[in-house]
This record gives C-alpha cells, sequence and structure tokens, in this order.
C-alpha cells in the first residue's frame, strides 16, 4: 500500500487506528478452544467486528512464533484473511546483517505479503537498508519505544544528539516518508513535538495507548501532520475488552469509542 492509499483510507473511515491482533492462547475466550485453530477464529472475530473503524492490523509476531508451526499458520490464514485495502504490519523488530536481513524482507513482504514490518536500527544502514528495496513496502524503525527501558540506550547522548534523533534524521538518507514511518510510543507525549521537527512528513505507528496508559488526544496535540501522519495501535485493550461469547462485540465497542475521539480530533486539525 502507498502513502496516498493509506491516507485516503484514514479520511474515508475518519480513523487512523491500528488494531493489535497479539492473541495469547491464555486469554481468549475459553468457548474458542473448541475451534481446530483458536488463534485464528479469535482473530477473524475481532477483524469481522473491527474492518470498518480501523486503518490497519499489527500481529505481532511473538505471539504466532510462540507456537511454532501451527502459530506460524495461524499468522498466514490471519493475514490472508484482513481485506486487502487495510494497512498491515508485521511487529517483528527484525535487523540484521545485509543478506539476512534480506531474507527477513522476503518472509514478511513476500511469502506473508505484509505491507510493513518494524526494523530495530542498531544494526545500521545495511541492516535497514534490505527492506527498503521492496516497492509499495515500509520499514517502520524503532526511535522512542513505549517501554520504561527506552531510557537505557534511546536518549544516550554521545555529543549533540540523543540516539533516538540520531536514527531518525540517519535514517532519512536511506529511506523518505513513502517507504519509512518511525515507532514513537504514546507513554511520552511530550516527545512528539521534537520529534515532528527531526521527521514531519513521516507516518509514526504510536503504540502504547490504552493497557500501558498513553492518552490519544495528547500524542495528536503534536504528533499529528499535514496528512494526520500517525496510526494509532492498541492491542489489550481493544482484543481483550470482553472474555466471553460477545467478546468481538466488546471488541467493537472499544474500537468504536477511539475511532469517534479519532474523527473528533481529525476534524479539530481540519484533515477531514
Ligand atoms: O515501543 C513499542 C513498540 C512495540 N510495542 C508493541 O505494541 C503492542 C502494544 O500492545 P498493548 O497491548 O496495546 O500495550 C505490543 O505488540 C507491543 O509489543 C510497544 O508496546 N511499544
Amino acid at each position: 500500500m502507498n502513502k496516498k492509499e493509506l491516507i485516503n483510507q484514514i479520511k474515508e473511515k475518519k480513523s487512523f487506528l491500528c488494531v493489535g491482533l497479539d492473541a495469547d492462547i491464555n486469554k481468549i475466550p475459553k468457548h474458542l478452544l473448541e475451534f481446530e485453530d483458536p488463534i485464528f477464529e479469535f482473530n477473524k472475530q475481532i477483524i469481522d467486528a473491527t474492518k470498518d473503524l480501523c486503518v490497519a492490523y499489527k500481529p505481532n509476531i511473538a505471539f504466532y512464533e510462540a507456537y511454532g508451526v501451527k502459530g506460524w499458520e495461524s499468522l498466514q490464514k490471519t493475514i490472508d484473511y484482513i481485506p486487502k485495502n487495510i494497512f498491515t504490519i508485521a511487529d517483528a523488530k527484525r535487523g540484521d546483517i545485509g543478506n539476512t536481513s534480506k531474507m527477513y524482507a522476503q518472509a514478511f513482504f513476500e511469502t506473508f505479503n505484509f505491507d510493513s514490518i518494524t526494523v530495530a536500527p542498531y544494526m545500521g544502514e545495511d541492516s535497514v537498508t534490505p527492506f527498503l528495496e521492496f516497492k509499495n513496502k515500509w520499514v517502520i524503525l524503532l526511535a522512542l519505544t513505549s517501554n520504561k527501558g527506552a531510557d537505557d540506550f534511546q536518549f544516550f547522548n554521545s555529543g549533540d544528539q540523543r540516539l533516538f534523533e540520531k536514527v531518525i534524521q540517519k535514517s532519512q538518507k536511506w529511506g523518505n516518508d513513502e517507504n519509512l514511518m518511525f515507532v514513537v510510543g504514546a507513554t511520552r507525549p511530550e516527545m512528539f513535538s521534537e520529534i515532528r521537527d527531526l521527521a514531519p512528513d513521516n507516518f509514526l505507528l504510536v503504540p502504547g495507548v490504552g493497557a500501558q496508559g498513553g492518552e490519544l488526544s495528547e500524542v495528536c496535540k503534536y504528533g499529528m501532520n499535514k496528512d494526520c501522519g500517525l496510526l494509532i495501535n492498541s492491542s489489550r485493550g481493544i482484543i481483550y475488552a470482553g472474555n466471553d461469547e460477545s467478546f468481538a462485540e466488546k471488541s467493537r465497542n472499544e474500537a468504536m469509542k477511539i475511532q469517534k475521539e479519532m474523527a473528533i480530533l481529525l476534524e479539530q486539525f481540519k484533515l477531514i
């Protein structure tokens, strides 16, 4: 999916919500365990209940890898089931020496046909650029993450720049706002103004709303740009809103609350 298509979808749905498909067999409603593939059945019902309210789905790959071959099968079925006009994110946080990154890119962009993948920048240019060589596919580079441990390295300053700033600035020499996004946690809303100065046109994938306590309106205040420029992720807050037979309806209600707030914000910022 290209940037224009993503922006059009945001305007049509009045939403920039990304639903995180972090399906955990120990947390999904018990009645689903009777299905041949409970994880897929769970995702399928969540997708059916939310597809008109969100513009992206983000399966975190850990939740599938954990179950071996069966998990990979659930992931493949899930990605095949997501409507083709919805943006897909493999939250895999990959990145390795060049020839290995190329295989990761092939796995997620060709075999699974994801639109994008999260990539860790730690190994530098030759670990990131193999992902950028795929047409109409996106790298979402970890910049300033939502967790407490972000303080350990990401704020390290070896001179005139902190590490997350260096990541954002340097990586824009490798990619552009048509193939490169950044992960910025909603738990640090005060950082969005600085980040927007460094990356005015790139989309930001923002996890941390919902279960991690981040506030949508706070992120939008300084994080929005002329195209909206934000994909706000919520995983547990939406998919585990209910735990009985009406779980999908409860997920829909949660997603709708966020979408309604997003529609108001898009109007306030004169984006629709
Ligand atoms: O900085 C980051 C990067 C990735 N994540 C991932 O996003 C979701 C968040 O899930 P919630 O249940 O909405 O908290 C999850 O897959 C994380 O691994 C992140 O939280 N922060």
